[in-house]
């Protein structure tokens, strides 16, 4: 079946109105529609076999991603999965360097969404074609063959490909049973789901003592708009959730340098163990004066939501400017561009916590992470995966949580199949959500 050729791509816009409820609200994002520019891969296989992608974005913006896909579509279709899996090195770099296209990037923002989507289905296929969901079809490829997919340009300063190629190697020790490990026990969770910033006090401790209820033991808050309601939100959930409990503050690029230093040493007392992207997330020396500022108040940064590329990363990584690496499934060059960062974060020995929520995020990245510990980090020391629940019964597969953890998908390919009906419902402008919302006279 590698020999099945791409023949037709087609990619829809499919947008929930979480901002009438204020899910997933923070400092900068006060009213986001969680949506996704939704790919779907079609072959001339006689299995009828399909790969499903998708980036994920906010609202308004999905259209212009949607383009993307479409102006970037042409390098895909007509290819076998073979011609791309034997070279895929060469095919992200023909996605990320096409000519014309790498003006309006490049390797960042909307046109390195629209990378991800494609290559997100690409990844989906191919696991699909192999029988495995892709974290397993990861961890059980040959080292060298995963490093063939990825593109080490600009990276080399920090990571060269024997250096990618040892660490895998070495991480073979022990893989059998990390794998067992997290078959029974799951990787570990923090939840977000408590206390997006539109939340009331009263939502706010109602969600935190079901979310205690159900065994979360980790918990992040939105911080940033207000110094006075962020001192009153923390200090609420820091007593429901006791001392031993874990806290994290997120800013979401609200404040400058100097700014996000005083507001959160302000904070301290409420003992976070970090703060997730507290200014520009471009400013690499920025996060590095505020990583200094904050280290002898036990407080790490946090970011990698909105990092461009793979380079940015280096750079975080090479400046010490995050003790925390939150990579995510569909902000940068998808499996083949987050491989170079898990790995420059291996041998940076900073742990990785990826970013999820939205739409989508964590059914992808959760197979990322579970390489990361299986072949890679071998650690789930200062590590976990954000969840956030929202819309996953959208989903052909949906995350399991089990004793707030990430149960292994087992299905095969990426997650990212969305069931029809809801993709038709949701679809922007016509499905019958937004008619409806529409009719309400909401935006
Ligand atoms: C607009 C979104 O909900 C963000 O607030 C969200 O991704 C957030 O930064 C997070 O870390 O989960
Ligand atoms: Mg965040």
């Amino acid at each position: 079946m590698l020999e099945s050729k791409i023949i037709k791509l087609t990619v829809r816009d499919v947008r929930f109105p979480t901002s009438l409820e204020q899910h997933g609200s923070d400092a900068m994002h006060t009213d986001p529609d969680y949506s996704v520019a939704y790919v779907v891969l079609e072959t001339d296989s006689d299995a009828a076999l399909k790969g499903y992608g998708l980036t994920f974005t906010v609202g308004r913006g999905t259209e212009i991603v949607v383009c993307a896909v479409k102006a970037l579509s042409t390098l895909v279709v007509g290819k076998t999965l073979k011609e791309i899996v034997s070279d895929f090195r060469g095919f992200y770099r023909l996605l990320s360097s096409d000519g014309q296209m790498r003006w309006v990037g490049p390797e960042k923002g909307v046109i390195q969404l629209a990378t991800a989507a494609i290559l997100n289905a690409v990844w989906d296929l191919w696991a699909r074609v192999e029988g495995k969901p892709l974290w397993k079809l990861l961890v059980d490829m040959d080292p060298a063959k995963l490093i063939s997919c990825i593109d080490f340009r600009y990276i080399t300063d920090a990571l060269t490909e024997q250096e990618a190629l040892d660490i895998l190697v070495k991480a073979k020790k022990g893989q059998k049973s990390r794998e067992e490990q997290m078959l029974k026990e799951g990787y570990p969770a923090y939840t977000t789901s408590c206390a997006w910033l539109g939340y009331t006090d009263q939502q706010l401790t109602q969600l935190c003592s079901e979310a205690l209820a159900q065994g979360w033991t980790k918990f992040k808050v939105k911080v940033g708009a207000d110094l006075q309601d962020d001192i009153r939100r923390c200090s609420l959930i820091r007593k429901l959730i006791g001392p031993n409990n874990t806290l994290m503050i997120d800013a979401n690029q609200r404040w400058d340098v100097n700014e996000a230093i005083t507001w959160v040493t302000k904070l301290a007392e409420f003992h976070p163990l970090w703060i997730e992207e507290p200014t520009c997330p471009d400013d690499v020396l920025g996060h590095a004066s505020i990583s200094k500022a904050l280290a002898p108040l036990g407080i790490g940064v946090a970011t990698g939501e909105q990092c461009h590329n793979r380079v940015m990363f280096k750079q975080f990584l090479q400046a010490a400017a995050l003790q925390f690496v939150q990579i995510d499934s569909c902000r940068v060059g998808s499996v083949n561009e987050n491989l170079a960062i898990i790995l420059m974060a291996a041998k940076f020995n900073v742990p990785v916590c990826p970013h999820a929520g939205g739409v989508g995020l964590c059914e992808l990245v959760q197979h990322l992470i579970l390489f990361d510990y299986i072949s890679v980090s071998a650690s789930l020391n200062n590590r976990m995966c954000e969840y956030v629940d929202h819309l996953h019964e959208h989903f052909k597969s949906p995350t399991v949580i089990r004793n707030a953890a990430y149960i292994p998908p087992k299905d095969p390919g990426y997650s990212c199949e969305m069931l029809e009906e809801s993709v038709q419902k949701h679809h922007y402008p016509e499905g019958e959500v937004w008619r409806a919302v529409e009719q309400q006279g909401k935006p």
